[in-house]
C-alpha cells in the first residue's frame, strides 16, 4: 500500500449498522476535516481527470459534490452536478435505480452536457453500482462520452465493477482503495 493510500485509509471511520442493519457505513468526514489528506485526495483524482482527457467532473449528489467539486477547480475543468430527483430547476434528464439500502432517481440538467465533452464521474464509494450505472446512462443520454469513473473506495464484495463494465464500455475504473 503507497502512503497515500495507507493515509487515505486511515481517515475513513466504519460505522457498523448504519443506516440499518447489515451496512457497514464508511464515513469520509474525518477524512474532509484533514487538510492533508483532502489535499491528497484531491490532487490524486485531479491526476485522473488529466490522464483520462476529461473535459467535466460529474460529482454524484452528495458526497460526490464534495469530492468533484475542488477535483474540477483542480483540473481546470467544469463542475456538473447530478443531482436526486426534484432538486434541478431547469430542463433534466431523470434515470432510476437501486441502492445497497433502497431505491432513489437521479438527475441532471440537459444542457450541461453536449457531445463535444468528455466526462469523469467522481464519487466515494462504489458500491453496488448502483448510482455510477445511472450517472453513466445519464451522460450517454445527454450525448458525452465518458471518460470514466474515480472513486476514493470500492466495496468489492458488491460487484459494483462487474456490474458496470457494460455501461463503461472501456472507460477506465479507478478505485483509489479497494475494500
Ligand atoms: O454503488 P451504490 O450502491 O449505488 O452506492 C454508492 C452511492 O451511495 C452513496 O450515496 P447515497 O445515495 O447514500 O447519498 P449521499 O451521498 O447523499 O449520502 C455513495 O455516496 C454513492 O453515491
Ligand atoms: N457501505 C457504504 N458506506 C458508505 N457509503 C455507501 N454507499 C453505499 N454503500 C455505502
Amino acid at each position: 500500500m503507497t502512503g497515500i493510500e495507507e493515509l487515505l485509509l486511515s481517515r475513513i471511520r466504519d460505522v457498523a449498522d448504519y443506516p440499518e442493519p447489515g451496512v457497514m457505513f464508511k464515513d469520509i468526514t474525518p477524512l474532509l476535516a484533514d487538510p492533508a489528506a483532502f489535499t491528497a485526495l484531491t490532487d490524486t483524482l485531479a491526476g485522473i481527470a488529466e490522464r483520462t482527457g476529461a473535459t467535466k467532473v460529474v460529482g454524484l449528489e452528495a458526497r460526490g459534490f464534495i469530492l468533484g467539486a475542488p477535483v474540477a477547480v483542480r483540473a481546470g475543468l467544469g463542475f456538473i452536478p447530478v443531482r436526486k430527483a426534484g432538486k434541478l430547476p431547469g430542463a433534466t434528464l431523470s434515470q432510476a435505480y437501486d441502492l445497497e439500502y433502497g431505491s432513489a432517481e437521479i438527475e441532471v440538467h440537459a444542457e450541461d452536457l453536449s457531445a463535444e465533452d468528455r466526462v469523469l464521474v467522481v464519487d466515494d464509494v462504489l458500491a453496488t453500482g448502483g448510482t455510477a450505472e445511472a450517472s453513466i446512462q445519464l451522460i450517454r443520454r445527454a450525448g458525452a462520452e465518458v471518460a470514466g469513473l474515480a472513486v476514493l473506495m470500492e466495496l468489492g464484495f458488491l460487484g459494483g465493477r462487474d456490474r458496470l463494465a457494460p455501461a463503461l464500455d472501456g472507460a477506465p475504473l479507478e478505485a483509489l482503495l479497494k475494500i
